[in-house]
């Protein structure tokens, strides 16, 4: 059988989502991450639990088929692997910072700074780009407290929420690139497993459809329904079906989650009552 062998975080940021989506993908997986390799008991899959920062090169090296990685790692060192699909968790980006009293008025204030980063490959790229050298120390954790200890002028770390550059007194001053989870592929892949992969893909998409969508009903008057239909684009057209009140329909449909937020005054407004929006568990299109 041509299991397919998926690299998963080991420990960190991505372990518990990755393994989520998985698990709602339909995939059971057998032991804990004690042990690290895992089977699946009903999809030809195994887990190998990684460091995130080694994947790329089991990837270029066909030890595994495929991983769950954060984009930034692959911008990193593995700029030739395949990102079959975006996974929409721990979204972050890498950023340049420096001491909140530094003056900065662009980029080229780094000519010949001292840069600490656990990316150098991202820094140096992003620089002589801009035509900007530095000197870069290569540190692999709590790269944030460089600049305080003397040991850099500026940064560059992963950014979310900011509150680890605000605790270090640090301002974000570029954004070199956004990064989520994606499913990355091996370019070494055989075509028996791709074809596995490409299972696997299908399923995870249903489950990431589903994700950003919800299940709306409505109580609508019929006097309103067209301008109601109009907001509301659906899978095909919305179901609209009689409620035994007379001069009312219920009205059914999916939305993204986003244009929910977007449209409900104007629901509103168009006399819809009664809405409900319910999770979606699986979306095959
Ligand atoms: N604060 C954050 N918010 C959102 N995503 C993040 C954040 N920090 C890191 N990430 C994403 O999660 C990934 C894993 O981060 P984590 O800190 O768990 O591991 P790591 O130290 O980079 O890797 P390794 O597994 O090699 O130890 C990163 O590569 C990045 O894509
Ligand atoms: O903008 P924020 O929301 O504060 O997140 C950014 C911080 O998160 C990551 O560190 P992590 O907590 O993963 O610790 P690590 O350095 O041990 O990987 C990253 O290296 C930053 O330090
Ligand atoms: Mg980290």
């Amino acid at each position: 059988m041509n299991r397919i062998r998926i690299a998963v975080q080991k420990s960190g940021r991505l372990h518990d989502d990755s393994l989520k989506l998985l698990k709602d993908a339909g995939i059971s997986i057998d032991n804990g991450r004690e042990q690290l390799k895992a089977t699946s008991g009903n999809f030809p899959l195994e887990v190998f639990y990684l460091r995130n920062g080694d994947i790329p090169q089991y990837l270029r090296d066909g030890v595994v088929d495929a991983a769950i990685i954060g984009e930034n790692v692959l911008v990193e060192k593995g700029e030739d692997i395949i990102v079959a699909e975006k996974l929409g968790f721990s979204k972050c980006r890498v950023s340049l910072a420096v001491p909140k009293s530094a003056k900065y008025s662009g980029v080229e204030d780094l000519q010949g700074a001292r840069i600490a980063t656990s990316y150098p490959n991202t820094v140096r790229d992003y620089l002589s780009k801009k035509g900007v050298t530095a000197d870069l120390h290569i540190i692999n954790g709590s790269v944030e407290i460089a600049p305080n200890i003397g040991l850099a002028d500026a940064i560059c770390d992963i950014v979310s929420s900011g509150s680890t550059l605000f605790k270090n007194n640090l301002k974000e001053v570029e954004v070199m690139l956004k990064s989520e989870a994606v499913l990355a592929v091996s370019p070494e892949i055989s075509s028996e497993r791709k074809e596995v992969l490409e299972k696997l893909q299908f399923r995870i998409k249903a489950v990431l459809r589903a994700r950003s969508s919800k299940y709306i009903l409505m109580n609508v008057p019929n006097s309103k329904l067209d301008a109601v239909v109009k907001l509301l684009p659906g899978m095909r057209s919305p179901t609209v079906l009689p409620l035994a009140e007379e001069g009312w329909s219920s009205l059914h449909t999916v939305i993204s989650e986003e244009r929910f937020w977007e449209v409900i005054d104007e629901l509103k407004q168009n006399g819809a009552e009664g809405i409900l929006v319910a999770p979606i568990e699986k979306m095959v299109l």
